[in-house]
Order: C-alpha cells, then structure tokens, then sequence
C-alpha cells in the first residue's frame, strides 16, 4: 500500500540495503552521493536566505572519514559556486578517503582545512557531514570537545543525514552529538530522526529524494512506520447515517475509591468524546455518591467485587474496559483483569493497573498468552517509561535496545499491544509492527493525559478497531486534540478538542 511506502521508517542497516539494490540496478553510489550533496546545498541556501545578508555567507562543511563527508564535499562545491565562502574541515585528510567520499573529495575545488582550524563564533553557518548512517561507537576525544565547543556557540547548523552522535536506529546519543537547526536525510527517515533525544538534536527533519525507488521497500519489507492516519483511517469506525449508538460499542471504566474517582472519570468522558456509543463507569459502593454527583451522560453502576463484575460480564454489549486510573494496586485489579480478559473483552491497563502486576508480572502474561482462535490480541498496556521498567525490568535495562526494539520486545512477551508513552510514543505489536508517534505537545505532560488516552483508546476498541490500530489511532488523535489547543491545556480539555480533531480526520 501507498502510506506504508510513504510513512516507512528505515534503520541504517535497512537505508544500506536500500542504497544497495539501487546500485545493482545500474546506478552508481557517486550520482546517489552527488544528488544528496544536491539536497544539502538546496537546504544550505534556503537557511541562507533565512539569514537575509544578500551577500556572501561564511559556510564552514565539517567531512569525517566517510560517504557522510562525502555529501558535505558535493554539497560544498555546489555552495562555492553559488559564490559563497565555503572551507571544508576534514577529520582525516582528503588523500585518506576511499570509494565515493574520494570521488567527492575531487569534485570539490576548494578550501580544505583540518578540523581543528574550525571555529564556530566565525560561520553563518556550519553544514555537518562528520558522521551519518555509520555511527559505530561513542564519539570521544577531539571531536567530541569540537561537538561541545559548537553546541556551546551554537551557530546555525544543517545536519546531513543526522546529527554526528545520534544514532539512526535509536535515537541515542553515542558519547555527543551537535545540536542542529535542521536535518536533511534520504529517501525515507530513520527511527533516530523520532525517537528521543535524537528527535530533539535534529531539529525540523526534511527527508529528500535521491534516485532510490519506492519498490525497493518490497524487497527490505520494513516493519516499523509514522503514526499517521493512513494507517488507521480506514478501520477508524466514524458514525455512519443510519447507525445505532450501540454499534458503536459499550466502553467501561473502572473507577477508584471514594477520594480517586477523577482519573476514572477523564477516562470515561473521553471515551464517549472518542466515539464509544455508551460508556459506563464502575463504581466501588463508597465512590458513587461522588461519582454521580459528576456524572451525566456517562452511566453508573455499582461494582463491588468479582461477582458483580462476574454479573456485568453476563452482557456482551460490555465489550472493551479501562482498568488503572486512579483505582489503586493489589489483588482486585488482578482479579478483574483475569475476569475481563477470559471473558475475551479488549481491555486497556493503564497506570495502577500495570503497577499491579509488577510482582507477579507472569499472571498477566500467562492469562494472555492464547487467545482463541481468530480472536487476535484483545489487551492494551499504555505503560510510561517507570512503569514499563517495573513490568519488563530486563528489556528496560538493555542498553543496545533502542525504544522501538524495547517495545517489541515488550509487545511479544505479554501478547499485548504495548503503548510505551513519552514525547516519542511508541506502538508495538505482538506481530512486530511498530509506530513511532510524533505529534503533540509538550502541554501533554501534565497530570490526567494518560487517563484521556486510555479512554480515546477504549473507545476505539468498543467499537471493534483491532487493538493494534486502536492505540494507534488513539495516540494520534491525543496528540493532535493537544495541538489544536495549544498552550495552557490540562486533561480536563484535551477530549473537548476531539470533535475538531475528527472533522480533520473526516475531511482528509
Ligand atoms: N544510504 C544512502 O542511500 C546514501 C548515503 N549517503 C551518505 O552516506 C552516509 C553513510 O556513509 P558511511 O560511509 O556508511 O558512514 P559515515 O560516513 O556515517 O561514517 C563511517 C565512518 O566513520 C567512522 N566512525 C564511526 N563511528 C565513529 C566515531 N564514533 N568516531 C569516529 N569515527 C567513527 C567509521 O569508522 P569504522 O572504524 O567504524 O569503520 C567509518 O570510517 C549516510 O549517512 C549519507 O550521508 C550517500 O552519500 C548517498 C546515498
Ligand atoms: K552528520
């Protein structure tokens, strides 16, 4: 399909393999170089522009020892002879260069100096081909002093590929990394352009074409994507003329005791705001006087233990349940997720309820492990960073695991669809598709978003989105209901903003 073409993120090895298949096709690892230099200059002199001087800039290109610094000597001619004053600080001699950087290196008429002449108080701006796609190990020594030295300046400063340190797979900083104002990358972005802190150094991230065909994809079949609708509009259940709320699903939320009802409730209403047809929240008896007087289109019940819940469960129009915000950890949560669970519901567990299992983390992942035949993966686990370690302390700790693999990792073992939350939200499956998402905004940090995205989430389950696709969906459409916003939200009005946020999917 198109977007997955379109939205594919490819690590280093698989764009290796990518620049490969396209050599054997008969076109040569030099013109792929030289339209990359290409695509760098075009976006020095769009910075240039930016500058506003007119006139001649002052363009320092950084080249390290290999195809990266070989990009940064096409692009650098290019520059030079669109009459600016370019030098090239190399990292090893020119002469020491090999295969395409070497062809590069000739290309170039110019000024070679070596790095350490580089002074970045004198650039209008600093163009960085050091190190890209073969970042092998942490940067140490001079050049690392030369990083800290131009974040410290930090002039205006164009990445080619990614900024030296960041890693394309993780995202991870090996030993330091520049600070760029923009990233130009190739064909199709890399994990580390998403993923924190490398999302961060990369500035704004501008992927261009180099002569690598799309259909390359279908020999290299990446797994990880985006977050971007068109991988989930389709099974997206928007309201059709003649439809019923009740096939719109029938969402639950289990609520806390008496002083911790809130959690449950911003569960509740973005549940129905997301689009489930009914939502009803469980109360403990000692909670529903608070929790009534709240409450209005959201319906309320009385749960007291496993037999009333036993009784719920009787009714298969309760079809997908939030079990976590604000009700507390122990063996009542165990219990009802055991009880969802075998009662084949979809069931998000979020917060205290993913605490819960720290303990006794195989219960969970036993009572998951076969789901029926045809049935597919019914459980949601949307864990922040602290309490994905506690669940799955091992994969948190490996420190070679970027956040995606981590994810994966995490998705297989419990058979779960795993939403490990972050700037960088990362969707994993148990079939190892993954998404990185990377909308939002930093307003989301703040007390109560995580119980709107279980509720955006389950809404989505209710209405039968398999749960991939679901917290996909339901990611997303957090993220942008907090853009539309802007500055100043809290949780209470993150659901408010999903009307506008389906008007946008709907017209899309
Ligand atoms: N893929 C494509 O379609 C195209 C990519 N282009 C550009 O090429 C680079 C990738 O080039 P590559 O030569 O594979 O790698 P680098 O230039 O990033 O760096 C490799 C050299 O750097 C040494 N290295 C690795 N880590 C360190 C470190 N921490 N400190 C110092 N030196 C380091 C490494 O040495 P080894 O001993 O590990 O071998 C190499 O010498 C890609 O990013 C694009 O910019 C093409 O030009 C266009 C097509
Ligand atoms: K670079």
């Amino acid at each position: 399909m198109e977007w997955r073409r379109f939205h594919t993120l490819l690590t280093p090895d698989e764009m290796g393999q990518a620049d490969r298949i396209t050599i054997r096709r008969g076109v040569s690892g030099f013109v792929l170089m030289k339209a990359a230099g290409n695509r760098v200059a075009e976006a020095a002199l769009k910075m240039i522009g930016d500058i506003g001087t007119g006139g001649t800039c002052r363009i320092a290109c950084l080249g390290g020892p290999g195809n990266n610094g070989g990009d940064a000597f096409v692009a650098a001619e290019l520059l030079r002879r669109s009459g600016h004053s370019v030098v090239v600080h190399t990292l090893s001699k020119p002469e020491c260069l090999s295969g395409d950087a070497a062809l590069a290196a000739g290309y170039y008429e110019g000024t070679v100096e070596p790095l350490d002449t580089f002074e970045p108080e004198k650039t209008d701006l600093v163009i960085d081909g050091l190190l890209g796609a073969g970042l092998s190990r942490p940067i140490e020594g001079d050049v690392a002093a030369l990083i800290a030295r131009t974040n410290t300046a930090a002039p205006r400063l164009l990445a080619i590929d990614l900024p030296s340190g960041v890693s394309g797979k993780s995202g991870a900083i090996l030993g330091d990394a520049f600070q760029a104002e923009r990233t130009v990358s190739f064909f199709r972005a890399k994990p580390g352009h998403f993923l924190e802190p490398g999302r961060t150094r990369c500035g704004s991230v501008d992927i261009r074409q180099i002569g690598i065909e799309a259909n390359v994809l279908d020999t290299i079949r990446p797994k990880a994507f985006l977050n971007q609708p068109e991988l989930w509009r389709l099974q997206l259940n928007l309201p059709a003329g003649a439809g019923h709320k009740y096939d719109r699903g029938h969402a639950v939320v289990f609520s806390g005791p008496a002083l911790k009802t809130g959690a449950a409730r911003l569960a509740a209403n973005a549940a129905l705001r997301a689009g489930a047809g009914l939502v009803t929240l469980l109360s403990p008896p000692n909670a529903i006087l608070v929790n009534a007087s709240h409450l209005t289109a959201v319906m309320l019940r009385k749960c007291e233990g496993s037999g009333d819940l036993g009784e719920i469960l009787v009714d298969h129009r309760f079809n997908a349940f939030v079990l976590g915000p604000g009700f507390g950890t122990g063996e009542r949560v165990r219990d009802y997720a055991r009880l969802v669970l075998e009662a084949g519901r979809a069931l998000v567990l979020d917060a205290d309820g993913i605490s819960a299992f720290s303990d006794v983390r195989n219960i969970l992942f036993d009572n998951e492990k076969q789901p029926s035949e045809g049935e597919g993966v019914r459980l949601v686990l949307t864990p922040h960073a602290g309490e994905f370690a506690r669940l799955f302390p091992d994969i948190a700790e490996a420190d070679r695991l970027s956040k995606l693999d981590r994810a994966r990792q995490a998705a297989e073992r419990a058979n779960a669809v795993i939403v490990l939350k972050g700037r960088d939200t990362v969707i994993a499956s148990p079939d190892g598709r993954a998404v990185i998402n990377a909308n939002g905004t930093p307003w989301l940090a703040t007390a109560g978003t995580g119980d709107v995205l279980s509720g955006i989430i389950a809404a989505q389950l209710a209405q039968g989105m398999p749960a991939f696709e679901a917290a996909a969906a339901g990611v997303w459409m957090h993220g942008r209901a907090a853009e539309l916003f802007g500055p100043g939200l809290t949780a209470e009005e993150l659901a408010g903003q999903l009307p506008r946020v389906f008007v946008e999917l709907m017209e899309a």
